[in-house]
């Protein structure tokens, strides 16, 4: 298997060039397409409104003011009011359609990019901070919603009042225009140049931006080791220099987008003030009216006005375009882990067997080296096996490859006899439970999290998977009982409890195949009583394989597989295991917590 390479590097993609990106958006916008076009046709409307106002002040200069009629005056003034009230509604529909438009793809960005990263597999993350993934999710699209939502409105807007204005200019004064349009290239030549590098430095000051987010994220989630080690010192230099870094790509960035916006003014500017002076010269003469002169004035200062903000629009968009290439990046990553062109499907009731042939795994960030080799395995539904080996053995990741985590390199696994490769993945996990070493909670009330992923299970399926698990007493005694928020600033579990709304979580679920790690710090008696139990509930009538840590499970087990890097070492039963006399013999008095004590639950027999 290839590793996922990382995303987010600084390489320069030859589909990424310029304003490319920002393209790509355009497919966000098909479903709003009859809006789209209603705000062009308002754009299109404001910016001729706009352009009329040139011809009212020519008229009022040539016919009106020159000969002296006060019904011209009106008159004019009465087109002056009617292009106004025009401009006006123009205005107000192209802003808010253009931001409506704006909103609306980014939000659709945001779900997509999010959508696409919870389908990323496992593998992908182990390349790939999350901190940096959040900022692509936060800073990025609210970048990108600034640029969509109203530099790319102005953007249009300046770039047609531009267009018509030149277009205005000719109509006024040919001659003059040509004169006009010869600066172009001056304009124009440098704003490319500038532009790529701004574009280049945009996207670097996006990846700092997300160094510096990876970083808080990381250090923030380990809070507790960062103070008890005395850290702190270093993470505020480490994260100073990130910050510092973000900060002079940001302004490498800004010196050039500066650069362009200045070059952009002098050249439109002087070059306005040499037509006009040409202009000026021409009025002396009589080869042009005053009024032309007048509207060739205000175009002239509406292109230049136009021109010269174009350049700065420019280097937001591209910024934007940046941003943007980033979350294109991330939808385009495709998982490794998904569903096959033509998944099969398992029965409606799962059996749980589970077989392995010759299989054999090395994780995608150490190729070569095998976590699991050559293993064959045969659990029979409903058949207890409990795994048993070092740390380091392979025993989770027999877990991992069970939830299809990773695909296997050689071999098959199965769960009813259908590969797991021919299932959708989703399908295989609707299957499964796992109870983990340490479970996690999520931030919402315990209902929620014993529902978890098993949206619209009624209030009382979920009490019964509570009391099935020991769990409805705690959940009862909390302020709120079932409505008590448990996420991270709501009630802190003890490690008994959180493990018993797991198992709740899991006995809700009535999976065919259940995956328990067991956990390995020690509870006080009382609770391991109530979590011993609760599990041996959840373990009946189905197919369990635990790594084992208690002697209890051990001894309960219809089969314990030993397993030592990656293969398995010895199979049987715990007195078996026991009178071979080899590493399981050993493992048993090492690593087993309860082995010096009676076993905790009742109806757990010791062995004899
Ligand atoms: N995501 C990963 N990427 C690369 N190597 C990994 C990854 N996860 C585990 N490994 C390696 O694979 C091997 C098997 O690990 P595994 O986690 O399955 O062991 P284990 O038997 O569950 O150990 P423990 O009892 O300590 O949890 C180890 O050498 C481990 O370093």
């Amino acid at each position: 298997m290839r590793s996922h390479p990382a995303i987010g590097d600084d390489a320069e993609r030859p589909g990424g060039r310029r304003l490319k990106p920002l393209l790509q958006l355009l497919a966000f916008t098909r479903p709003y397409l009859g809006r789209l076009l209603l705000a062009l046709l308002a754009l299109v409307v404001a910016a001729g409104a706009l352009l009329a106002f040139g011809q009212v002040i020519r008229n009022v200069v040539d016919y009106g003011l020159a000969d002296g009629s006060t019904r011209a005056l009106n008159l004019a003034l009465l087109a002056f009011l009617s292009v106004v009230a025009l401009l006006s509604v123009a205005i107000t529909a192209r802003s808010y359609l253009l931001n409506w438009i704006g909103e609306r793809v980014v939000a659709d960005v945001r779900r997509a990019v999010f959508e696409r990263t919870l389908a990323l597999d496992v593998g992908f993350y182990e390349t790939n901070r999350t901190g940096e993934l959040i900022s692509r999710l936060t800073s990025d699209t609210a970048l990108l919603q600034v640029v969509v939502g109203s530099t790319l409105a102005m953007g249009l807007r300046t770039g047609l009042l531009a267009v018509g204005g030149i277009a205005m200019l000719a109509i006024t004064s040919p001659r003059l225009t040509a004169m006009v349009l010869l600066g172009v290239p001056l304009v124009v030549v440098p704003t490319w140049l500038l532009g790529a590098r701004v574009r280049r430095l945009s996207r670097k000051s996006q990846d700092r931006i997300g160094d510096v987010a990876a970083y808080v994220d990381e250090t923030l989630h380990a809070i507790r080791t960062v103070q008890a080690f005395g850290h702190e010192p270093i993470d505020q230099r480490r994260y100073a220099e990130r910050v510092e870094q973000a900060f002079d790509t940001a302004m490498r960035r800004s010196l050039n987008s500066a650069l362009m916006s200045g070059m952009v003014t002098m050249v439109t500017f002087g070059a306005i003030g040499t037509v006009l002076w040409v202009g000026g010269n021409e009025v002396l003469t009589g080869e042009l009216s005053g009024g032309e002169l007048s509207a060739f004035l205000f175009y002239a200062i509406l292109v230049a006005g136009s021109v010269g903000s174009l350049s700065e629009i420019i280097g937001q968009l591209l910024r934007g375009a940046g941003a943007s290439e980033r979350l294109m990046e991330l939808l385009q990553t495709q998982p490794k882990i998904a569903a096959p062109a033509q998944p099969r499907s398992l029965p409606t009731r799962v059996s749980g067997a589970v077989r392995a042939e010759g299989l054999s795994f090395s994780y995608p960030a150490r190729p070569g080296i095998l976590a699991l080799a050559d293993l064959d395995l045969d659990i029979r539904p409903g058949q207890r096996v409990a795994l048993v080996g070092p740390s380091g053995a392979g025993k989770s990741t027999l877990f991992h490859l069970l939830l299809r985590f990773y695909d296997p390199q050689r071999g098959r696994l199965t769960l009813d006899g259908v590969d797991l490769r021919e299932l959708a993945p989703s399908e295989l996990r609707r299957h499964i439970a796992v109870v983990p070493q340490d479970p996690v909670i999520f931030g919402s009330d315990a209902r929620e999290n014993i529902r978890y992923g098993l949206e619209g299970t009624d209030e009382a399926a979920v009490r019964a998977a509570a009391r099935a698990a020991h769990a409805d007493d705690f959940i009862q005694r909390l302020p709120q009982g079932y409505d008590t928020f448990l996420g991270e600033r709501g009630v802190r579990l003890s490690g008994g409890e959180r493990q018993r709304i797991a198992v709740a979580r899991a006995i809700l679920r009535d999976p065919a195949l259940l995956l328990l790690d067991e956990a390995t710090s020690a509870l006080d008696a009382e609770s391991e009583r109530l979590v011993q139990e609760a599990l041996e509930h959840l373990m009946r009538d189905r197919t369990s394989i635990v790594i084992a840590h208690r002697l209890a499970t051990v001894r309960q087990a219809d089969r314990i597989l030993v397993l030592d890097q990656g293969r398995i070492v010895a199979s049987g039963r715990h007195e078996e295991l026991l009178a071979e006399n080899g590493l399981y013999a050993r493992l048993a008095s090492l690593q087993f917590q309860d082995v010096n004590q009676p076993p905790a639950a009742p109806g757990i027999a010791p062995a004899s």
